[in-house]
């Protein structure tokens, strides 16, 4: 008998769910979710019920029960640094999320709905390889400020989903390669995978590396302190320029790169400016990445939804390719990943982590 898999992953504006037979995908859905019906919500904590309703009106529409799976896998979300992996979700988890400590994301959401329902029907509820998977040597992990440590939050599962992809292709073990992944979504991260470990990546939802559609990358300090203490924004809206309204959404008004490539078709020249800064930013982040790497790089993995775009992916080959080949894996395979994941935990191939909020001892780079 096939155990059945319930997948939930929920993103800034939709929330995917995906029902699994085994490793077989027999159901999937993205819900949408309106800017109009998102703005209602003051913050991700309480969209909780609405998009729980969503889940269960899937399942129901689907004739599905929860009686009738195995297990629940969320995405994880953003608890104390932790070594990847799969976790079952607990209570100290949860709090972790809630205290908002360690960033604010709507998987954290996510997790407190699979939690709940798994409870109500005794289901495992698990998490594979949460964006807090941290795995950074220590050096990486270094700025100028002592107070300021870089924190490891980036798109974890599609990133080691794809660098074991790879490997594969390769005809390789992941543990036995060294590879730059680049995760091209609403939010980019670019991580170096050096042995099965990322040993280093920036931060896709806090400040760090190129700017994304919706997120700012990197800013020059100085002159971030100078725009907080204008006087003329809150900390909010300060935050909101950094990840939801920053990257292209603030010079362009959009985070729709089909909508920018075809003004950039139209002759927008803005457009092509903006666009191709941004793909600068991703590449000089892979050179970075190759450095950490000393060098020795098997491949570089293209990955998420940007890596559909031609435009993107051909400006992107021109700086990197003299590093090391390039291989495209186009969309994301987070869903697939989860399941995944969960069907090694159910047929006992890889023992859960329990979540201490201690972190692994990292191996030195
Ligand atoms: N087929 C495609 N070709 C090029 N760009 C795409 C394609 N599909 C989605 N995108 C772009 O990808 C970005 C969003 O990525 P996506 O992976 O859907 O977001 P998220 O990271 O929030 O899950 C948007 O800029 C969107 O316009
Ligand atoms: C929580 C870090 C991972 C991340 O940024 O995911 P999305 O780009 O999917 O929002």
């Amino acid at each position: 008998m096939a155990y059945r898999i319930l997948a939930v992953n929920p993103g800034s504006t939709s929330t995917k769910i995906a029902l699994f037979e085994d490793d077989h995908k027999v159901m999937a859905r993205n819900i949408a979710h309106p800017p109009q019906e998102l703005s209602a919500f003051q913050n991700v904590w309480e969209q909780q019920a609405y998009r729980q309703r969503t889940l269960i009106s899937f399942l129901s529409e689907n004739d599905l029960s929860l009686a009738d799976c195995d297990i629940i896998v969320a995405r994880g979300g953003t608890t104390r640094p932790i070594s990847g992996g799969i976790y079952d979700i607990t209570l100290e988890m949860l709090a972790d999320m809630k205290s908002g400590r360690y960033g604010t994301h709507p998987t954290n959401v996510g997790c407190h709905i699979a939690f709940e329902l798994g409870k109500r029907y005794r289901k495992p509820v698990i998490c594979v390889d949460p964006p807090v998977t941290d795995e950074m040597c220590p050096v990486a992990k270094y700025t100028g400020i002592p107070e300021i440590r870089r924190q490891s939050s980036f798109h974890a599962l599609n990133q080691k989903a794809i660098a074991r992809k790879l490997a594969a292709d390769l005809g390789k073990n992941y543990s036995d390669i060294n590879v730059i992944i680049c995760h091209l979504g609403g939010g980019i991260s670019v991580g170096a995978h050096q042995g099965g470990r990322v040993v280093d990546v920036n931060n896709a939802l806090n400040g760090d590396g190129p700017f994304s559609p919706e997120r700012a990358g990197g800013i020059p300090a100085a002159s971030l302190v100078e725009l907080c203490f204008s006087g003329e924004y809150e900390k909010g809206a300060i935050l909101k320029k950094l990840t939801g309204q920053g990257g292209l959404t603030a010079h362009l008004g959009t985070a729709d790169c089909l909508e920018i490539i075809e003004r950039i078709g139209s002759g927008d020249q803005r457009a092509a400016e903006v666009l191709d800064a941004m793909c600068y930013q991703i590449a000089k982040e892979v050179g970075a990445m190759a450095a950490a790497l000393r060098g020795k790089v098997d491949g570089i993995g293209l990955t998420g939804s940007l890596a559909h775009a031609e435009y993107i992916v051909s400006k992107l080959k021109t700086h990197i390719s003299f590093i090391a080949p390039v291989y495209l894996y186009q969309g994301e395979n987070e869903m697939e990943a989860m399941a995944a994941g969960a069907l090694r935990y159910l047929r006992k191939e890889e023992e859960p982590k329990h979540y201490t909020g201690q972190q692994d001892d990292n191996n030195a780079c």
